[in-house]
């Protein structure tokens, strides 16, 4: 038994506990990454397709898997539904009719909340407790594939319970979540969506409609896309998201994200005014608002859209240096986990982009490639 769990006698070896996970993708993945392997845990995947559940037990992210939710359900302490948002709801759905274990905890990792969790409460569960859940970290990415069992680490975890939850079982809850070395946070379920609406859904539709802008001029001009290479891939990196993940969440917070785009488009009405009206002032302006609140956001925390450090180093273009670079933060151990050669400066022979998971393994590759003289910046 770990240190963080030593004063939780609900979870040792003797008294061994079951978690089922609905769907193991990036996130189903990533959750059954951090309970598989610990004393007295048994880790259960759910797909409807067996193929998938095949290749979960093959990938080593969950002890066995099932395509029959009543067979993971069945005896589970805690239940993971890690599906689409727009599925969510057909998983209570049907747990609200098994038999489960009395006190087990059903809870989810939908990026939004209302909707789930006023659904579950409309339920009589059996005697399972639901709890709303939203790790507030993840990746453009999607699949078990892509998961990976520092995802959380460090990132915020939000828990929706509702009014009468009682506290033992928000705590039974977030002593498990330990494992995932995510921060809770308890707020409710709406003012979850609308702060998450802002800061998460609204990002990611700017991301998608600008980048479908530029897609547009691209087509009578490639030299758009060529010259696209360096910060505005960056900003746009989430326009790369999953569509069927996102299609689901934007409806899901539909009359929040409503609200939003109207005031989206107050602010950039409010530029175009300032651009009509030649009001240079009026531009500094907006750009003094801008810098004043983003300097005040917290520093290189895991967050939404940054769940990822990146540094990036000039290197002679010759062959091979790419390995070299990779063995030598290998040694080290340092996790790297991605290499990308970019192209954005004509300057210097190449850049790579390095991607670490950890703001530790980000500060250990920086210190280590400049003591080996690599040029390296953020
Ligand atoms: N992608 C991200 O960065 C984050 C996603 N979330 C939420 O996590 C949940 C899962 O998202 P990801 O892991 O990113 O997606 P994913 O695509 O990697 O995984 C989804 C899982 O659900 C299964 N699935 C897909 N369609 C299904 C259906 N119709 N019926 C049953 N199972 C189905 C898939 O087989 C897969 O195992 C979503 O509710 C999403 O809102 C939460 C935090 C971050
Ligand atoms: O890729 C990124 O940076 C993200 O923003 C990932 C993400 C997607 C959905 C969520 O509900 C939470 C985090």
């Amino acid at each position: 038994m770990s240190g963080e769990f030593s004063d939780f006698k609900a979870f040792n070896e003797s008294n061994p506990i079951k978690i089922a996970i609905f769907g193991v993708g990036l996130i189903g993945g990533s959750l059954a990454l951090c309970f598989k392997g610990r004393p007295g845990v048994e880790v259960v995947g759910h797909s409807v397709n067996l193929a998938s559940t095949e290749k979960y037990v093959a990938r080593g992210v969950v002890d066995w898997a099932t395509t029959s939710v009543a067979e993971a359900a069945k005896d589970a302490d805690f239940l993971f539904l890690c599906v689409p948002v727009g599925r969510l709801e057909e998983y209570v759905d049907e747990l609200s009719r098994l038999p489960l274990k009395p006190g087990c905890i059903i809870t989810d990792v939908g990026s939004t909340k209302a909707s789930v969790v006023h659904h579950a409460i409309k339920l009589s569960l059996q005697g399972a407790v639901f709890i709303g859940g939203h790790p507030m970290a993840g990746s453009e990415r999607s699949g078990v594939e892509a998961a990976s069992l520092h995802l959380l680490e460090n990132a915020f975890y939000v828990l929706t319970p509702a009014e009468g939850t009682s506290e033992s079982d928000v705590g039974k809850l977030e002593q498990l979540l330990k494992w995932t070395r995510a921060h809770i946070v308890k707020t409710d379920a709406v003012q979850h969506d609308d702060i998450v609406g802002a800061i998460s859904h609204l990002p990611h539709m700017i991301a998608v409609a600008l980048v479908n802008q530029i897609a547009g001029y691209n087509e009578s001009n490639e030299l758009y896309r060529r010259l696209a290479a360096g910060g505005f891939r960056d900003i746009t990196r989430i326009a790369s998201s999953d569509p069927m993940i996102w299609r689901d969440i934007l409806l899901s917070n539909r009359d929040v994200m409503l609200k939003l785009v109207r005031d989206w488009q107050e602010e950039i009405d409010r530029f175009a005014d300032l651009l009509e009206q030649e009001d240079g002032e009026g531009i500094a302006e907006q750009f003094r608002r801008a810098g004043q609140f983003r300097s005040q956001l917290p520093e290189r925390r895991k967050g939404m859209i940054t769940s990822i450090y990146e540094c990036y180093v000039d290197v002679p273009d010759h062959p091979g240096i790419i390995g070299k670079i990779a063995t030598e933060l290998g040694q080290a151990k340092i996790n790297l986990s991605n290499l990308q050669i970019i192209e954005s400066r004509e300057d210097v022979p190449g850049i790579l982009r390095l991607s670490f998971q950890l703001s530790e393994d980000l500060d250990r590759a920086t210190a280590l490639l400049k003591s080996l003289q690599y040029d390296v910046h953020m």
